[in-house]
């Protein structure tokens, strides 16, 4: 197994406030792993942070074993970001047929993903409407979409499934788990204890720490509860106990 993420105690402030503290994580080839915390827990960030898309103030963030920023390994992951940079004024399918030539597949096999995809997400039936018309739902699911396009190396998703009815959802990690049997690694942050449910590893996220970390059925037998939201309340008081509730 490939190590295709590493993160080695990052931290990373906003003027005096501190949004990541001492974060670590490892993503392998074919492994899924959930970011699960509350809105403003640090999640988007630390996702920038992999991504490049910001510099942290210590620590260390690797990307098939090279590290970031470094813009020539952008084209070997799909990033799905919190929001949709979509052209309103394109289809459905000229933005899919639009990215997906960005990323080198050949005209035929990007036909046949658009096809696939458009499916997985539901979208079949709307791809020849211009997305300014698109709900907001359905933006995020041509979003993702266009993450997977290229069955890439590395996925990064940032909420893939806000928004999204169960049975889309269940569909969606299919896809996922398909990519990842395939080898993608994939990292994604949630706010739903049924995405972590679905992941091999979990990180949860409060105030900007890792507050627990491992498999699903380590955290439940860890912390002798039977689901991940007790394991995240159970956890967020140790820390509460620990910080003064100033974490
Ligand atoms: N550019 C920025 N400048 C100042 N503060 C920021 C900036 N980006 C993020 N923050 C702050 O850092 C904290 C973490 O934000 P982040 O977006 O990472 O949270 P999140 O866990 O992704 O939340 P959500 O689930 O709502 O997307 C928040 O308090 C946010 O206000």
């Amino acid at each position: 197994m490939t190590t295709i993420i590493e993160v080695k105690r990052i931290e990373k402030s906003f003027g005096k406030f501190q949004a990541l503290k001492d974060v670590d994580l490892q993503v392998d080839t074919g492994e899924i792993l959930a970011l699960i915390g509350p809105s403003g827990s640090g999640k988007s960030t630390l996702v920038k942070a992999i991504m490049g898309m910001l510099t942290v103030d210590s620590g260390s963030v690797r990307v098939f074993a090279q590290t970031m920023p470094n813009r020539n390994l952008l084209n070997r992951l799909g990033y799905m970001a919190q929001n949709d940079a979509l052209y309103p004024t394109l289809t459905g399918r000229e933005n899919l047929n639009f990215f997906g030539e960005l990323t080198g597949l050949t005209k035929d096999r990007l036909k046949q993903r658009i096809e696939e995809v458009a499916t997985v997400v539901k979208l079949n039936q709307h791809l020849d409407k211009k997305t300014g018309s698109y709900s907001g739902g359905m933006l995020r699911r041509l979003s993702l979409a266009i993450a997977l396009l290229a069955e890439p190396e590395l996925l990064i998703l940032d909420e893939p499934t806000v928004g999204i009815d169960p049975e889309l959802r269940q569909q969606i990690w299919l896809e996922l788990h398909r990519l990842a049997s395939l080898g993608t690694a994939i990292l994604l942050t949630t706010h739903v204890m049924e995405d972590a449910l679905e992941s091999d590893q979990v990180l949860m996220l409060r105030n900007g720490a890792t507050i627990s970390r491992g498999t699903p059925t380590e955290l439940m037998t860890r912390n002798h509860v039977d689901n991940l939201d007790a394991v995240f309340i159970v956890a967020g008081q140790v820390q509460d106990s620990t910080t003064g509730g100033l974490a």
